[in-house]
């Protein structure tokens, strides 16, 4: 945990040290060291009251600014900086970011603006330290500028209130600057995001449950140069009821399990914080023509019977789907219909087995035609699938799931052994007329913790896929893609690795 431990020795490496006094407080003086990893505080005072020694991570640093007295007789000179360090229970599920901020006060001389000189140098050189520690790639610009798009009805409707309260304070102190375009109707941020002028966006930031992360993808798939602008950085802000992407990249992130409004300051912190990294995109083709891109998942059955009919329970935030589920499984739907898919290769190099689902030989990169996107691994949906792909010959399904990040929901960690957004493989579960009700059950109540694969469930499937195909033998039923209802029908589609961009904070391997 990377807040206030206690340390013991002198750091070799120091860059700045020098006494101040801490505001608010009594004035005692304390010893400032800056390393390029940390700002150590070392009380001088014999207050046994007072921590001697701590120390705080400059990873966790996301703002650090410095200020005059307002008292013009106040001789000090101040700088403030600002940490989330990781809070919760490090060997548990819940791992948050939590808000602690340090004013210090320089005083050595009697000259005002000698003393405003050094905070000014100090707060300088800890941000600085603080950039140094983000990770090596393509950083976003230090002042960045964000268009915000927020759906105001996302969720039980507190997307707004909650973007005052908890996104705009800790954007200011990470001096990144943003213009908020609170959406008001559906389809209106897919119609921006095709058809105006980006350039003068660093990222596009969507507040709001999966659904509006679907209309961004699907514009800027739209534009003429699409090739370029589905690399434009998008950030995700939980303020739906699913929250899926918001809960993966958190997770991604190191911050383990968090909902509510742990989870946004998690990915405020890492929209602050983060830098672009590839996200897969899966491209679906449907019976009638349609071409649709998504991030996170297909649903048949089950799941994507919850997530529609649930739509009822909406004021009840993410219980919704677990109360869904309840309901559902007491009348539980079987669907007619055949799956093929074409597994993933899994590396046979010396790599430990645990590891080996985080490796795919599918890494040849798309061969991007200006004109359209090309499904190098499909063939058109009226041919037969290709000889390698397997078909699954059972005819009567109760869930088909095809998942690529890690959470289905902020409290569904589905595929556990999904690390990062662009692995490019997608996650196959399903689950045939054979499965229980019981092993259903077993199965939901395992996924809120992510067990669920260490645990034996008969009948319940899951297999890394690259392209898959389902062809439902009657239209009754419903299908999702990223949680969107589409009309029940033959539709196909394969991962496009890496090809879009989210803002995440990559963790060493
Ligand atoms: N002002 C608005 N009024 C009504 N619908 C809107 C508005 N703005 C966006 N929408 C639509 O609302 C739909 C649902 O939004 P979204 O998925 O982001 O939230 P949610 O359904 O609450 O969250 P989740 O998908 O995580 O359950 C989107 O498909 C979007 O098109």
């Amino acid at each position: 945990m990377g807040d206030t431990q206690d340390s013991s020795s002198i750091p070799s490496e120091v860059i700045l040290c020098d006494t101040f006094s801490l505001v608010p407080g009594t004035g005692s003086p304390l010893s400032l060291i800056l390393t390029h990893k940390e700002l150590l505080i070392q009380n001088l005072s014999l207050d046994a009251q007072l921590s001697p020694q701590y120390s705080l991570a400059l990873t966790d640093c996301i703002g650090c600014r410095s200020f005059r007295g307002k008292d013009p007789t106040d001789l000090g000179g101040y700088f403030t900086a600002v940490f989330y360090p990781l809070r919760g229970k490090a060997l548990g599920t819940t791992v948050y970011r939590q808000r602690v901020s340090r004013t210090f006060r320089a005083e050595g001389s009697r000259d005002k603006e000698q003393n405003f000189n050094v905070a000014q140098s100090w707060a300088k050189k800890i941000w600085e330290m603080a950039e140094e520690q983000e990770h090596p790639g393509n950083p976003l610009p230090s002042s960045c500028r964000f268009l915000v798009l927020l759906n105001p009805f996302a969720g039980t409707g507190k997307a707004s209130a909650l973007f005052q309260t908890h996104v705009i304070p800790m954007l200011t102190e990470a001096n990144a600057t943003f213009t908020l375009l609170e959406t008001e109707r559906p389809k209106q941020a897919y119609e921006l995001v095709r058809d105006e002028d980006l350039s003068g966006w660093d990222a596009i930031v969507v507040m709001s449950g999966d659904g509006l992360v679907f209309e961004v993808i699907n514009g800027l798939m739209e534009r003429p140069d699409w090739v370029c602008a589905i690399k434009k950085p998008i950030a995700v802000l939980p303020g739906g009821s699913g929250n899926a992407l918001a809960a993966s990249i958190s997770y991604y992130s190191g911050h383990k399990q968090a909902v509510g409004n742990k989870l946004l300051n998690n990915c405020t912190f890492i929209l602050c914080k983060g830098q672009p990294v590839p996200l897969d995109l899966v491209s679906f083709t449907t019976s009638s023509g349609r071409r649709i891109f998504s991030f996170l998942s297909f649903a048949w059955g089950l799941i994507s019977d919850v997530d529609i009919e649930s739509e009822r329970y909406r004021f009840m935030g993410s219980a919704r789907f677990s109360f869904g589920t309840f309901v559902r499984l007491t009348a539980l739907r079987t669907y007619r219909g055949r799956l093929s898919y074409q597994a993933a290769k899994t590396s046979v190099d010396t790599a430990p087995e645990s590891d080996s689902h985080r490796r795919t030989l599918n890494d040849s990169t798309d061969i991007v035609n200006p004109h359209v996107l090309e499904d190098s691994l499909l063939v058109p949906l009226n041919e037969p699938v290709p000889p390698h792909w397997t078909t699954v010959m059972e005819d009567q399904f109760v869930l088909v799931l095809l998942l690529y990040q890690s959470h289905l929901g902020a409290d569904l960690f589905t595929a556990p052994m999904v690390q990062s957004p662009g692995e490019g493989v997608m996650q196959l579960f399903y689950a045939t007329s054979r499965v229980s009700r019981a092993s259903l059950l077993k199965l939901f109540l395992a996924m809120e913790k992510g067990t669920h694969l260490h645990e034996s469930i008969p009948h319940i499937i899951n297999v890394p896929v690259t392209a898959f195909r389902v062809e439902p033998f009657e239209s009754n039923g419903i299908m999702t893609v990223d949680g969107e209802a589409i009309p029940c029908c033959s539709l196909q589609g394969q991962i496009h690795k890496g090809l879009g961009r989210i803002i995440s904070i990559p963790q060493p391997s």
